[in-house]
């Protein structure tokens, strides 16, 4: 059901396109204004239908949700212009035909938005407005972003599965909910009332939705996990729903008979009880205050969950309250979606460019409009490699939706293939490097391709700039700009030539003064005495980075040791493997790169791990692990510095490990130690802790 129709979309016209056409055609101005609310419901009803039936969406949320707000402040300033039939008086889509139907028992209603504190309390307001001498308690919800659905059972067995459809009647699938392996066939324990309806969320996890993609053969990508997870669900086979890992989060009761309940509070409870995973994350709040800094608290801590939301459920919690307070058009007046701004916007693919890297692969990058999501201006995101884009069929001057998710970098989701007018362009990766005309060399098997000379001068730059950085030699002197002026001049051809430099050649630069080129010197020289594993990783050497470094360096110990090594040897270590191992033999085979390690030692380089040898300190006996990056020193400086304190650094997350460490951009590991219980520290505790047993 993620198949794309293949009707054209109608024309779209923008606001002042459509103002114009009304006015030369001469119309009235409440002519113009009813033409223009019809405009907006058919884009509406055009998007709900791509979004809802297809699960395909041609809008982005913030795009469908911008329309929807001027319509409903039209309608609400221009009473006249309501119509039952509005978009903002309906749920959803009305459900495919060929599907059996089932007429809810009591309607499913949509939840209206609100997307700041103030919209918060003006639906507080209006509540209490209508129960001006009621208490309230709320309860907080995570908003799963999947599809709702229905699910009754009757004496206690999984009868109906339906979906919403357009809120009265849905689309039954009962048999693809089956085979939903956390949905119980049964409910369970002794409290089962005759009949009753459970209702919740069928999602995907971030994981598996990733997977899926990245499976899909035929371009049609999904969106986000929530068309994912609907266009697996609405399957004619369930085979295929069966294989595509959804799971459930039980969060509402609807119809019920033979068992009375008085609190949403306690309905979840139950749904807990009958063996239904119910979201960990619920919280009894009594006061606004508390449901605010409930909202706020996951605004950031959503992007550690392992599902996607897009906001938080807020539920008056006492049922009499809220069948007092009733529903609104196609909303409960009890309960209220403070939602998040959107992750993915649509902006457009201008133009596709590659740049080399440091081992001469060659890196395409899109080039896009910029657009802002959630507060940062993006107008570039990697693109991987060629086969990347080909298999999202990715065409410049396609409308893309980018996505930016927690602070990982921004990504190119998928093209939405509807807004195409025929002029995009199918792209592919150029013949010859753009830098020195190089043919480019594609390895079979591999999605990658390279600028195989050794002499290009973009390839070059890219792997002076990385010995000399941070992570690698430290030369921290030396920046971007000096490596640019020395590779011109000739002074640098390999990064063994920073030994050879001379405090006259250094003058010459140009901006550089006698202090500053003494730095550069000493800097230089300093770095003669970093360990083997730093300067495996500043040697460029595809594949190897700082951990695959760090481990081969931990093993071999020397630079003899790894020179004399055979293929298979370094293949067998564990945590390198047969990709890593080939590359970083036949690096070292090479004549080419054998003296320049001959250099390198010549001018006293070190070639030798220092030996970690377990040391006894203040922190022995504990465990740490580090994740995302740090910003007051690298992460294997930190390393060594715990080291140094007798602590031990952990391989992965475990039960027994004793601190996780978490910087910027932090990933899975956070989400992992939060689950099993491990202590999670920010960088400032570490600078604090290194401080305070500081030798
Ligand atoms: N991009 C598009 O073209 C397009 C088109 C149509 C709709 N949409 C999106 O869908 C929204 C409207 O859809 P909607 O009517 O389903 O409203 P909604 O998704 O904003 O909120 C209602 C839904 O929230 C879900 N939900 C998740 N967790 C819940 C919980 N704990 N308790 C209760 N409900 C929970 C349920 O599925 C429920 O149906 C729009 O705001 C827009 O973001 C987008
Ligand atoms: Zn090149």
């Amino acid at each position: 059901m993620s198949t794309n129709n293949d009707t054209t979309p109608e024309q779209n016209y923008t606001k002042e396109e459509e103002t114009s056409l009304l006015e030369q055609a001469g119309k009235s101005e409440e002519e113009q204004l009813a033409a223009h609310v019809a405009t907006l419901r058919h884009q509406i009803e055009e998007a709900n239908y791509h979004y809802h039936v297809q699960d395909n969406p041609i809008l982005t949320d913030a795009e469908y949700d911008q329309l929807m707000i001027e319509l409903l402040r039209i309608e609400r300033e221009h009473p006249e212009l309501q119509t039952p039939d509005s978009p903002t008086q309906r749920v959803g889509a009305a459900p495919i035909q060929d599907v059996p139907q089932r007429r809810h028992p009591q309607p499913m209603l949509s939840l209206a938005n609100a997307r700041n504190e103030k919209e918060l309390l003006d639906w507080h307001r209006r509540a209490q407005n209508i129960l001006p001498n009621a208490q309230f308690s709320y309860v907080c919800e995570l908003k799963i972003d999947g599809l709702a659905m229905a699910l009754t059972y009757e004496k206690g067995r999984l009868t109906i599965g339906a979906s919403r459809g357009d809120g009265m009647i849905g689309e039954d699938w009962t048999q693809n909910v089956r085979t939903i392996r956390t949905i119980p066939q049964r409910l369970r324990g002794d409290l089962i009332p005759d009949k009753v309806e459970v209702r919740g969320e069928i999602y995907m996890s971030t994981k598996s939705f990733e997977k899926l993609n990245e499976e899909m053969t035929d371009n049609r990508l999904f969106a986000n996990p929530r068309n994912a997870a609907a266009g697996s669900l609405r399957q004619k086979d369930s085979r295929i729903t069966s294989s595509r890992n959804l799971d459930f989060f039980g969060y509402q009761l609807g119809y019920i008979q033979g068992m009375r309940i008085n609190t949403q509070w306690e309905a979840l409870e139950l749904i807990r009880g009958w063996g239904f995973p119910v979201n960990p994350h619920i919280q009894l709040a009594h006061s606004l205050d508390e449901v605010m800094d409930f909202c706020k608290k996951w605004e950031h801590e959503r992007f550690n969950l392992p599902y996607e939301i897009d906001g938080v459920v807020i539920k008056i919690n006492d049922l009499a309250q809220q069948e007092e307070l009733g529903v609104v058009a196609r909303d409960p007046r009890w309960a209220i979606a403070f939602k998040y701004p959107p992750i993915q916007v649509a902006t457009q693919l201008l133009d596709i460019r590659v740049n080399i890297g440091r081992t001469g692969s060659v890196n395409p990058w899109a080039l896009l409009e910029p657009i802002n999501i959630r507060g940062v201006t993006v107008s570039r995101s990697a693109l991987h490699n060629e086969e990347d884009i080909q298999r999202k069929d990715l065409r410049i001057g396609d409308w893309v939706l980018v996505q930016r998710a927690g602070e990982v970098i921004p990504q190119v989701v998928k093209p939405i293939e509807e807004r195409r007018t025929g002029k995009e362009e199918v792209y592919h990766l150029p013949e010859n490097c753009p830098r020195c005309g190089t043919s480019i060399i594609r390895i079979p098997d591999q999605a990658m391709a390279y600028c195989p000379n050794t002499q290009c001068p973009a390839r070059n730059f890219e792997s002076i700039t990385h010995f000399v950085s941070k992570g690698a030699m430290d030369i921290d002197t030396i920046g971007e700009k000096t490596c640019e002026q020395l590779l011109e001049a000739g002074y640098i051809q390999n990064v063994a030539d920073f030994y050879r430099l001379t405090r006259d050649q250094l003058l010459a630069m140009e901006g550089v003064k006698e202090k500053s080129a003494d730095n550069m010197l000493k800097a230089i020289e300093a770095s003669k005495h970093r360990s083997l594993s730093r300067l495996l990783f500043g040697l460029n050497i595809r594949y190897v980075g700082e951990k695959t470094a760090q481990i081969l360096a931990g093993h071999f110990l020397t630079m003899d040791r790894l020179l004399e090594a055979s293929e298979e040897e370094i293949i067998k270590i564990p945590g390198i493997g047969p990709k890593i191992g080939h590359s970083t033999y036949l690096w070292l085979q090479e004549p080419a790169n054998r003296a320049l390690i001959e250099q390198l030692r010549e001018a006293g380089v070190t070639m030798e791990e220092e030996q970690k040898q377990k040391k006894d300190g203040p922190l022995s006996g504990q465990t740490f692990l580090l994740t995302g990056r740090l910003n007051n020193m690298t992460r294997s400086a930190a390393e060594e510095a715990i080291v140094n304190l007798g602590g031990t650094i952990a391989s992965g997350v475990s039960k027994s490990l004793s601190h996780l460490i978490v910087g910027e951009d932090a990933g899975s590991k956070l989400a992992k130690a939060q689950k099993s219980g491990v202590p999670v520290h920010d960088e400032q505790w570490l600078v604090d802790l290194l401080e305070e047993h500081k030798q």
